[in-house]
């Protein structure tokens, strides 16, 4: 089978810097691409240099030339870089593998409207552990449905410019959607002052930032007398970018469409039907 052939976006920050080494460590794919934006210092030196190796694949800002050899692009950049890419993926047939987070529903509804023309796997979290706990989650929301309160904490390193995390609302919208309740409604995003005594039906957010932490999650659900606490813990960003390779490798045969890690991972309802 030919080589998944690989572009990647926002080459030079932390995920983009971990996507190099893995493709380039990987035996199915190929680098053939690498982005970033106008001004970044990387223009024009090699993916591979920040390794000390040579890749062939020269970092431009230049959309055309760092896709004109790419069947998929992985992006993990900032929502308004990510929509710019895909409307340029859309054009060309490109398909994209999106790990950006923070989008507002105005970007997530043009993310949809490109999938009716490219395929698209895109994900607050790519990793097969965190995309477990999200199954775990639903299951423990429906037997743990009344009596608990059910606080989300979550912890990352102190470049990250979101919150809540991606992770956390997708938890969130596992939890409410088990319940049976609106994320939009019932989320309650920190406390101060006299709150008043905590609304049974509310979904509490809490975000620690600091250091270098990579990415902690951990539900709790609470009741008088009990707790149970599901936790995710990452280490190293590798599993989110072996996790976007097994994104790649699952577009493969796909035209059109708009996929979760879930559906990559076969977890869905649609795919357990
Ligand atoms: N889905 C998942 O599994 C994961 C998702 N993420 C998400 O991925 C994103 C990136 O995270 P991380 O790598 O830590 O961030 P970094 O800040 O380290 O890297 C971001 C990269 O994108 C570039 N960039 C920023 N703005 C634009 C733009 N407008 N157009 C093009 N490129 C741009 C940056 O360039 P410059 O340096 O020049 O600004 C940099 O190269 C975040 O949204 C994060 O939440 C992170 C880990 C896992
Ligand atoms: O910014 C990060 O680092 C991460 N972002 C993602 C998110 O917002 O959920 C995934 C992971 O937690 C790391």
């Amino acid at each position: 089978m030919s080589k998944l052939k690989i572009a990647i976006a926002g080459s030079t920050g932390r995920m983009g810097k971990m996507l190099i080494e893995t493709v380039l460590n990987s035996s199915e794919a190929e680098l053939v691409g690498a982005l970033d934006r106008p001004g970044n210092p990387a223009i024009g030196h090699d993916a591979a240099a920040y390794l000390g190796k040579n890749s062939g694949v020269r970092i431009t800002d230049n959309l055309a030339e760092g896709l004109a050899q790419a069947d998929f692009l992985i992006d993990f950049t900032r929502p308004e870089g990510t929509l710019e890419h895909l409307a340029y993926c859309r054009q060309h047939g490109v398909k994209l593998i999106i790990g950006t987070t923070g989008f507002d529903d105005a970007g997530k509804a043009a993310i949809a409207a490109a999938s009716q023309e490219i395929a698209i796997v895109f994900a607050p979290n790519m990793s097969v552990g965190v995309n477990a706990v999200f199954k775990l989650l639903d299951v423990a929301a429906r037997i743990l449905n009344e009596g608990y309160d059910i606080e989300i904490i979550e912890a990352h390193h102190r470049y990250k410019v979101d919150a809540p995390s991606g992770t956390a609302l997708g938890m969130g919208e596992v939890i409410a959607n088990a319940l049976g309740r609106d994320l939009k409604t019932c989320a309650v995003y920190g406390r101060e002052g006299i709150t008043g005594e905590r609304d049974p039906n509310t979904i509490g957010f809490a975000t620690i930032r600091g250091g270098d932490v990579v990415g902690d999650h951990t539900v709790l659900f609470a009741a008088l007398g009990e707790r149970v606490e599901i936790s995710h813990k990452s280490s190293s960003r590798v599993g989110y970018a072996h996790g976007s390779l097994r994104a790649a490798r699952f577009l493969r045969d796909k035209p059109t469409g708009l996929y979760t890690m879930q559906d990559v991972l076969g977890l869905s309802a649609e795919s357990a039907d």
